[in-house]
């Protein structure tokens, strides 16, 4: 199977970044952690901007710096696309000249992405004659990870690529970055600071903290694990990967399928087969020990208690099973008193809202 493995160690007077990881070799995967946790320090390593100790980057079967010192890559030759925060175009070059840059660099031989399919992912087909002055910020950061795709990258490091735009330009970029986590073979190392976007594009994450690793695996398994922060978070959530399964025309609804049952969202413009991916907050979900017979709440599920942890002063996290998909729900303290919930317990999980991620 293909993977991305590293290995790092750099001390530095007042950090330590120590990490051991292997990544699928394709999908998105997050790097999540606070401002200082080494984000940037871990990026600049597989880069091979700095020079760890006994560092080790091997990239789908292709080593980049081995454990014996003796191999390591300068960057011009690790075959890496980088998407900063701020889109750094060339301002004196049209959107297509900044495009063939990355494009014309590399030997029509050894080309992993087709130009045209590129520019249509990212939705630059009328952008291509504007100097980047005249784009907006969402546009910018799309032309930018499109030259970095052009140069067909091993892997793709995208370093908080929304961090500097207002919510209406990450809105309107999202979707863009759904559909090429959806079509791309490149695998993708995504940075960032929201669970939300996490949720929403990547398979897998890394979770670092104070230069060490905490937590790598699959998005949901790290973002429901009752013992990392994660799951303590305000917005704390699970995200569930589902397919359409049919439209109800008198209520205006989609009924999309996992593997707990059905959930009923709003109508999607979506046709039966698509994939959806939802995401369920832990304080949208409630319990009950019976099925609830009148509610307005149309999303109600069987589930198997299998945690419960403490919260805060007055709320605990309770991590579910619903069919073979993890949820979490956030409930009082006193409801998990007078309910008597305790790990093994089947019971009903109400989901009041649903979040549609793609
Ligand atoms: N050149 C340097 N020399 C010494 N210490 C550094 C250097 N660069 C970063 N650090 C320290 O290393 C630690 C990790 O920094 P890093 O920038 O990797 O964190 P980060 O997770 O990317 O943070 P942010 O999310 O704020 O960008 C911090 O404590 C930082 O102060």
């Amino acid at each position: 199977m293909s993977s991305i493995r590293a290995r790092f160690t750099l001390s530095r007077s007042e950090f330590c970044l120590e990490t051991d990881f292997e990544i699928p070799g394709k999908g998105v995967t997050a790097l999540f952690g606070q401002s200082g946790s080494g984000k940037t320090t871990l990026l600049r390593c597989l880069a091979g901007l700095e020079r760890a100790k006994d560092g080790l980057v091997v990239v789908n079967g292709e080593c980049w710096q081995d454990e014996s010192n003796k191999l390591f890559l300068p960057i011009y030759q690790r075959s890496l696309g980088y998407v900063f925060q701020d889109a750094r175009l060339f301002p004196h070059l049209n959107v297509q000249r900044n495009l063939e840059y990355g494009w014309k660099r590399i030997l029509p031989g050894q080309r992993r992405v087709i130009y045209k399919n590129v520019v249509e992912w990212l939705g630059l087909e009328h952008l291509l004659k504007r100097t980047p002055e005249k784009l907006s910020g969402g546009e910018k950061q799309r032309v930018s990870i499109a030259r970095a795709l052009l140069t067909s990258p091993q892997l793709l490091i995208m370093d908080e690529p929304l961090a500097s735009l207002d919510s209406v330009a990450k809105a309107e970029i999202l979707p863009y970055l759904e559909k090429l986590h959806q079509t791309l073979s490149i695998p993708v190392l995504y940075v960032s600071h929201s669970l939300e976007e996490v949720a929403r594009l990547a398979d897998f994450m890394l979770l670092l903290k104070s230069g060490k690793l905490i937590a790598s695996g699959k998005t949901t398994e790290v973002m429901t694990r009752l013992d990392l922060p994660l799951s303590h978070l305000d917005e704390a959530c699970a995200s569930i990967n589902t397919t359409v399964v049919g439209h109800d025309e008198t209520y205006n609804l989609t009924n999309v399928e996992f593997s707990g049952g059905t959930i009923s969202v709003s109508r999607l413009t979506k046709k039966t087969g698509d994939s959806v991916r939802v995401q369920i907050l832990a304080k949208d979900v409630s319990l009950t020990m019976v099925k609830p017979q009148q509610t307005s709440i149309l999303n109600v599920f069987e589930a198997c208690i299998i945690e419960i942890s403490d919260d805060n002063s007055s709320k605990v996290l309770i991590k579910l099973t619903v069919g073979k998909d993890l949820l979490l729900a956030r409930i009082t303290r006193k409801s998990l008193i007078l309910l008597g919930l305790s790990p093994g317990q089947k019971i009903f999980a109400q989901v009041k809202s649903v979040a549609l991620l793609s």
